[in-house]
């Protein structure tokens, strides 16, 4: 579905809510897209964000900014029953998590291999501190101005 071509490149995936874009999500991102040659991103589904407050941004307004980010090959919505499904389509080489996603690097990998899905998962850290790189910062501060 989307062509590897002699599968000379190094396919990098990324995935997350991407609610209020900032520069933590630029910063995870371009760090993603360093590790190979093109990046692709899975955003998280509305009905799938039970984590956290349900996002601000519906999620096919989050997919639009985030393709349009100069470092994105390409982004997705994911699926909203198997996160396992999308994959089959991408074929990543190597996946990353953010520094505050709740996977096992090992146990993710080895789900993976399992389903004949192998890939390399990489975790990315935490970006230098700024005061609204993260989408709770933000709300938080206009909850305190507007709320
Ligand atoms: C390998 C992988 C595949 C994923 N696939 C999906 C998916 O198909 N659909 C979805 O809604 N979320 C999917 N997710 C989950 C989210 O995109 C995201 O990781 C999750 O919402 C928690 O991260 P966040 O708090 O940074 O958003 C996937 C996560 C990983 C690690
Ligand atoms: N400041 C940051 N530095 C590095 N990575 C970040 C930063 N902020 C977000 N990320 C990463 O970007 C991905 C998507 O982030 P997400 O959509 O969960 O936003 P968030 O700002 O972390 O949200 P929240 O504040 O609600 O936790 C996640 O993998 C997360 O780890």
């Amino acid at each position: 579905m989307y062509p590897r071509p002699g599968d000379l490149l190094t396919r990098v995936l990324a995935t997350g809510t991407f609610d209020l874009l900032h520069p933590g999500h630029v910063y995870f991102l371009t760090q993603a897209r360093a590790l190979g040659d093109e990046l692709f991103v899975i955003v998280a589904r509305d009905s799938n964000v039970t984590h956290k407050p349900k996002p601000i941004v519906p999620e096919e307004q989050r997919l639009e900014m985030v393709n349009a980010l100069g470092m994105v090959e390409r982004a997705f919505l994911g699926s909203e029953k198997d996160m396992f499904e999308p994959l089959k389509h991408i074929r990543p080489d190597i996946i990353t998590l953010g520094y505050d996603q709740r996977f096992d690097t090992d146990m993710l990998e080895k789900e993976l291999t399992k389903r004949g899905l192998p890939a390399n998962v990489v975790r990315i850290p935490l970006s230098k501190e700024c005061p609204f790189c993260s989408t709770g910062a933000i709300i938080k501060e206009v909850l305190r101005r507007y709320g």
